[in-house]
């Protein structure tokens, strides 16, 4: 039975849960989804510090000391950053101090280097802190058992450095999902060796294994194998276990050779069929029988790419933990040039946004145009590289004119 591509969305999506969480080293979790929040272990900063490099003093022993009025105190200890065993400050006396190293117990401000004559026996005070001045309180930033991060946050550089200052050195993530990319086709060799009348070179599993990347996930890219029954189904069986998810591209139409869907469509949770999508009509997804999330997509190098954003890189964010909207998304744009599209097929068209302003629009209203002369065809994936997003057409409408409103699905990879 032929789905809408909102159906085949929704029911590949109803089937694919977040990975469960993993205990990884905080070095290794840029980019992943937290499965609990974390607390700090810590208040932040953990002890009372010196914000500058200068002196510790007791502000009321400097009452009324100015550049006019200047005195000099004993320095009694030198606190470099990292000292751990701190005399308490000897009343009468400053001590030298770094910015980041612990306060002496008694001191309650600090004097900067600059309002001294920098002396390591004797100083020469030119200032009266007020208490508190340059001092960092234990506990300013956050307390201890306070939440520093929510499950379900995506870890960027702030948020691992949060982390480490809060005492973590491994986070409960759920882990980077692990894709296996696969193109089919006797016609394929490797891009860059020469082909022979016929063949072509493979660039749908270089796509795919960028598209992976790009959506957070690890490509394992295995590259192009023949049309050959046996040795895909070997492969296939190799395969699965070893990661999360498989991509195949190519072999699932009506066509003699099409071995993806002859020795997929046997599996009990794989459904094939069409999808009413232009480009991206045949497609396959399920699971294999070790459970294996399985997407198997039309050859045609556009359909590739239309059916990794409309379908693969919403299951592979939701394997990854994060948060994905069950409808496409799409945002209001304005087609700058008209085209046409097939009845009865919703069509995702890569467009080229076009920078002008037209006699309504201020040019913030987005314009776009077929990122390729030809249009919509999904052997173009030369033209298909100056694309920067997929304009959406109804089922409905066979037609986009010029000026008209449409609707744009950003890809993921920009
Ligand atoms: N009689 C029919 N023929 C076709 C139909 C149909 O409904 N009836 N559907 C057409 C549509 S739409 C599509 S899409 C393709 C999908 O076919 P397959 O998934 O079986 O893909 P292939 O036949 O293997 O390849 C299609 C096309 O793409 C090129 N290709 C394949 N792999 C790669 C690759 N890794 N890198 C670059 N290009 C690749 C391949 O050479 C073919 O030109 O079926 C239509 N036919
Ligand atoms: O559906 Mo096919 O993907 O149009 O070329």
């Amino acid at each position: 039975m032929t789905r809408t591509a909102a159906q085949h969305r929704h029911l590949i999506l109803a089937d694919v849960q977040p990975l469960p969480p993993r205990t990884l080293d905080l070095a290794g979790t840029g980019g992943l989804v937290l499965a609990e929040d974390v607390t700090s272990t810590t208040p932040i900063p953990l002890f009372d510090n010196s914000a500058m490099d200068g002196y510790a003093v007791r502000a009321a022993e400097l009452a009324g000391t100015s550049e006019q009025r200047p005195r000099t105190l004993e320095v009694c200890a030198d606190i470099p950053a990292g000292a751990t065993r701190i005399a308490p400050l000897v009343p009468g006396a400053v001590a030298r101090i770094m910015t980041g190293a612990p306060l002496p117990e008694g001191a309650d401000a600090i004097v900067p280097v600059e309002y001294s004559d920098g002396g390591t026996q004797h100083v020469r005070l030119t200032l009266a802190p007020e208490v508190g001045r340059h001092v960092r309180h234990t506990g300013d930033d956050l307390s201890a058992g306070e939440v520093v991060l929510t499950a379900g946050t995506t870890l960027g550089a702030r948020q691992v450095a949060a982390a480490a200052a809060a005492g973590h050195g491994r986070l409960r993530v759920h882990p980077r999902p692990r894709v296996a990319v696969i193109s089919t086709g006797s016609e394929l060799i490797t891009p860059g060796t020469r082909p022979e009348h016929g063949q072509i070179p493979d660039s749908n599993s270089y796509l795919l294994a960028e598209l992976v990347r790009q959506a957070g996930a690890e490509p394992v890219r295995i590259g192009a194998v023949p049309d050959d029954e046996v040795a895909f189904a070997r492969l296939i069986a190799e395969t699965s276990g070893q990661v999360d998810a498989i991509i195949c591209s190519g072999g699932v139409s009506v066509g003699a050779y099409d071995v993806v869907k002859a020795v997929l469509a046997p599996e009990p949770r794989m459904w094939f069929g069409p999808v009413a999508m232009q480009p991206g009509k045949p497609q396959g997804s399920g699971r294999l029988r070790d459970d294996t999330l399985m997407f198997t997509l039309p050859g045609n190098p556009v359909s590739v790419y239309v059916s990794f954003e409309v379908f693969v890189a919403p299951a592979l964010h939701r394997l990854a933990g994060r948060v994905v909207p069950e409808e496409i998304p799409v945002t209001a744009a304005r087609a700058w040039r008209g085209w046409t599209s097939p009845a009865g097929r919703e069509q995702f068209m890569p467009v080229r946004v076009v920078t002008a302003a037209t006699g309504t629009d201020p040019v913030e209203v987005v314009k776009v145009q077929p990122a390729s002369a030809r249009g919509s065809g999904s052997h173009l994936v030369g033209t298909l590289a100056s694309a920067d997003a997929l304009a959406r057409v109804p089922a409905d409408v066979t037609e986009v004119h010029a000026g008209d409103m449409i609707e744009l699905l950003e890809g993921t990879d920009r």
